[in-house]
């Protein structure tokens, strides 16, 4: 997915941001994030970018489709099942969009999944325009001995899509939200992004800003994550996890399940208990996730911090998820800083996955990286091991940069 974050963040992302910029308009931020994620995820589902995020915003059809049959979705969450069923069968309201949006997907979906075969038969699998090798996840089930339906082959691509799409998205915007509220947390992040690039690309230069942040420098974000984990504790993307009880059982609390019953668990509310997360569980404090010399994330207990499910089904896209949402943070607040419209609400929207009702209106500013470079100047001039981030900083890190004072107070674009 690498190679699928970093080529939307440099060719699309950061020129729809820059942009933005220079014409001093504001962007709704959430948007642009759900078809960041959106591209992301169906490049490495079946190896086809739609292209949703491009500078005209343009529709997509199988993106509506799919938003229409998750909004029909909640409703079965919500409505008594005899009535949404009634709704189904007389094909009234959202259910009526639910079939037409499922037949839409499929057809799209179908469609993918014809030329791959064609290809395939064609030897053709192997190497894309590109160069690059096919290596989606529809092209390595369908390589596999074994033959899938294509009824099959259709799901797994969809539960993908929904598995990682809305979730990274709305992580992403609630990050950005929160970090323009805390303007110290915002601050120890560029300290440690701006320490790892003079480690690894020298004194600041245009490398800094050609080409997003390579694994091997994203790894190195410790408290970038922690500030995500934060998130994500404050904001679950999934707020509740609903699981259907297949034969009669009992909790450890003592209640009996009922075989066809469900229980639902509330990761929201369990991100707010004072008895697990203490008294300041309410505040973002991304040090919390950090060991005490700040320079790794302490693994919190799986079933205390539950916004990726936890056990044997715990989410399979959590480390993937993590590297995605940290190239993206690194690119945009490395070059940008935010500000959230004044008058602009935030409000949490009811759904499956945790929305902002009225998305997030931003302006883009500039970022000036000068107070940050004095700081990290500093850490190494005092020989402090650390930054507060936690990173390590070189202190012989091998190169000469030049650096005039526009590169220091704006992005090369
Ligand atoms: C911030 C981002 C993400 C969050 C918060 C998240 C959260 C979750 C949660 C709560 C579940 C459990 C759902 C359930 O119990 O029914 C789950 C499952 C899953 N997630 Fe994620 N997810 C994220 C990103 C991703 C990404 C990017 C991918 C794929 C690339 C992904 C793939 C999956 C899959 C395949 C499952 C099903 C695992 C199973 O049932 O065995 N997730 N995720």
């Amino acid at each position: 997915m690498g190679r699928w974050v970093n080529r939307a963040i440099k060719h699309r992302f950061c020129p729809i941001l820059e942009s933005a910029r220079l014409r001093a308009e504001p962007v709704d931020l959430q948007d642009l994030l759900l078809r960041l994620t959106f591209d992301n995820i169906c490049g490495l589902a079946f190896g086809k970018d739609p292209l949703t995020l491009s500078p005209d915003l343009p529709e997509n059809g199988f993106a509506v489709s799919f938003d229409q049959a998750t909004e029909a979705t909640l409703q079965r969450f919500i409505v008594p099942e005899p009535f949404w069923q009634l709704r189904k069968w007389l094909r009234l309201g959202l259910e009526s969009d639910m079939s037409r949006s499922l037949q839409h997907m499929d057809s799209y979906l179908s469609d993918i999944i014809s030329t791959r075969k064609l290809e395939l038969a064609a030897g053709r699998l192997e190497r894309i325009g590109d160069g690059n090798p096919h290596d989606d996840l529809l092209s390595r089930f369908m390589k596999k001995k074994e033959s899938y339906s294509e009824k099959f082959l259709q799901h797994v691509a969809l539960n993908f899509i929904l598995a990682g799409r809305d979730t990274s998205s709305n992580a992403l915007s609630w990050f950005f939200w929160l970090v323009t509220q805390n303007p110290r947390v915002e601050e120890k992040i560029l300290l440690e992004i701006c320490t790892v690039l003079v480690e690894a690309r020298g004194e600041l230069s245009s490398s800094w800003f050609d080409e997003p942040l390579g694994f091997e420098e994203v790894d190195r974000l410790m408290y970038l994550k922690a500030a995500l984990s934060e998130t994500l504790r404050l904001y679950p993307s999934v707020p509740e996890d609903s699981k259907h009880v297949v034969s009669d059982d009992v909790l450890p609390t003592g209640v009996h399940v009922p075989a066809g019953s469900a229980v639902t668990y509330s990761i929201y509310s369990m991100g707010r208990m004072k008895f697990i997360w203490g008294d300041d569980c309410s505040e973002f404090k991304p040090e919390r996730w950090l060991s005490p010399d700040g320079t790794k994330v302490e693994g919190h207990d799986a079933y205390k911090f539950v916004a990726f499910n936890a056990g044997p089904r715990i989410c399979l896209g959590k480390d993937l998820a993590y590297l995605q949402m940290k190239s993206i943070a690194a690119a945009v607040l490395l070059r940008h800083r935010l500000t959230v419209v004044p008058g602009h609400r935030v409000e949490q929207k009811m759904s499956l996955t945790l929305f902002m009702k009225y998305g997030l209106m931003v302006e883009v500013g500039t970022r000036d990286l000068r107070p940050i470079l004095e700081k990290v100047k500093a850490v190494a001039v005092e020989g402090s091991p650390t930054i507060n981030g936690g990173v390590a900083l070189a202190k012989d890190n091998g190169h000469e940069g030049s650096t005039t004072d526009h590169q220091l107070a704006a992005p090369v674009a």
